[in-house]
């Protein structure tokens, strides 16, 4: 099956990247959420995100033009009907995504590809719950998504091999790597990368450091682009938390407890970057540690 337009389900920071490199390949996106004050703020980012690349001479002015003109928004779900492929990147809750695919049901072509974001949630279980499941499958981009090369693509049990491989075509298309992993919770980049980030926040709230010592024992010491603390700032601290919630529950094993701290940043509403606070402010001009 050929994809040419591709709907988007949710236009939080996944949801715009993935818009982003979408349209930047040729293909017509159709973005949605339930916000219209997330679409507008989306696509003020995407321009500002293309913008960038222009003037690091990745990209330019007219294909700039070009992929912006790709990108249509609604507020309507029912819209994304006609499109070659959903691609849902609402909130990281099974509830909020199963809402979502019971509704889109009766508006979806019978050869839609469905897929789902998601960062931890069983695919096989998702599957389960929309009318195709050989048809879903799990679509896991990384954020920054103009950035970073690797998608995961999780197959459910009940996947088809046909599935599978128009999504491996579509990576490609994208002059992205796929990385298949089984679905188990949190799949593979999550289940090491999450429980690292727990432990950050399990150091601070022990006193083995603070904010900005663990941050910079981990750049400096590990090498790693951004400490745990504002990784996890980076990724929404509630992602964090449900991600974390899904390997407790779905493992069973008590290594996977999340940190009684970042449960509170999460009830406190400091949910990262995304809402100007969480291990650091950043309402002013440089992101100050709370702790
Ligand atoms: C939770 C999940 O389910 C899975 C996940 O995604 S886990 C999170 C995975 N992501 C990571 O681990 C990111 C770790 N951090 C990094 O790799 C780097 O800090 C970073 C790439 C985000 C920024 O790198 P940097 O060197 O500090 O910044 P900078 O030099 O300004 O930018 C590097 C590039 O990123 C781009 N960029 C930075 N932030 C961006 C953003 N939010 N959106 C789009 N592009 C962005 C810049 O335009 C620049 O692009 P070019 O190289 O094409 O010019
Ligand atoms: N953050 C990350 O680093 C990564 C996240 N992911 C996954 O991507 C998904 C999205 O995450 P992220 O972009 O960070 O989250 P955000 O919180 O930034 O964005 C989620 C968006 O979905 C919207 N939304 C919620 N419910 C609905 C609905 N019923 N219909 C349409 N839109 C809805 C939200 O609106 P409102 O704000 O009004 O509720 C918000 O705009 C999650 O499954 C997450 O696990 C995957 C890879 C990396």
């Amino acid at each position: 099956m050929e994809i040419r337009s591709v709907g988007v389900i949710g236009a939080g920071q996944m949801g715009n990247g993935i818009a982003h490199v979408f349209a930047q390949s040729g293909y017509d996106v159709l973005l949605t959420d339930i916000s219209e004050e997330a679409l507008e703020k989306a696509m003020a980012l995407i321009a500002r995100n293309l913008e960038r690349q222009v003037s690091r001479g990745k990209t330019t002015e007219a294909e700039m033009a070009l992929a912006l003109g790709r990108i249509r928004t609604t507020g309507v779900l029912a819209d994304l009907g006609a499109c070659d492929l959903v691609i849902e990147a609402a909130t990281e809750r099974e509830a909020v995504k199963v809402k979502l695919f019971e509704e889109l049901r009766p508006h979806l072509r019978p050869e839609t590809i469905l897929t789902s974001n998601t960062s931890s949630i069983s695919i096989t279980r998702l599957a389960a719950g929309t009318e195709r499941p050989e048809r879903f499958m799990g679509f896991h981009f990384m954020n920054p998504v103009p950035v970073m090369q690797l998608v995961e693509l999780i197959r459910g049990i009940q996947t088809s091999e046909e599935t599978y491989q128009t999504l491996l075509k579509v990576v490609a298309t994208l002059g992205k790597t796929a990385a298949s992993a089984e679905d188990f919770p949190a799949f593979i980049v999550n289940r090491i990368l999450i429980p690292m980030i727990n432990e950050a926040v399990y150091a601070l709230y022990e006193g083995v450091g603070n904010v900005r010592s663990i941050d910079q024992s981990m750049k400096l010491g590990a090498n790693h682009p951004m400490g745990p603390l504002e990784l996890a700032d980076f990724i929404g601290l509630d992602t964090c938390l449900s991600i974390m919630n899904v390997l407790h529950e779905g493992l069973a094993d008590t290594k996977y407890r999340p940190c009684p701290l970042l449960v509170k940043y999460v009830e406190a509403g400091w949910l990262g970057r995304k809402v100007k606070r969480g291990f650091y402010d950043y309402r002013g001009e440089e992101p100050v540690p709370t702790r």
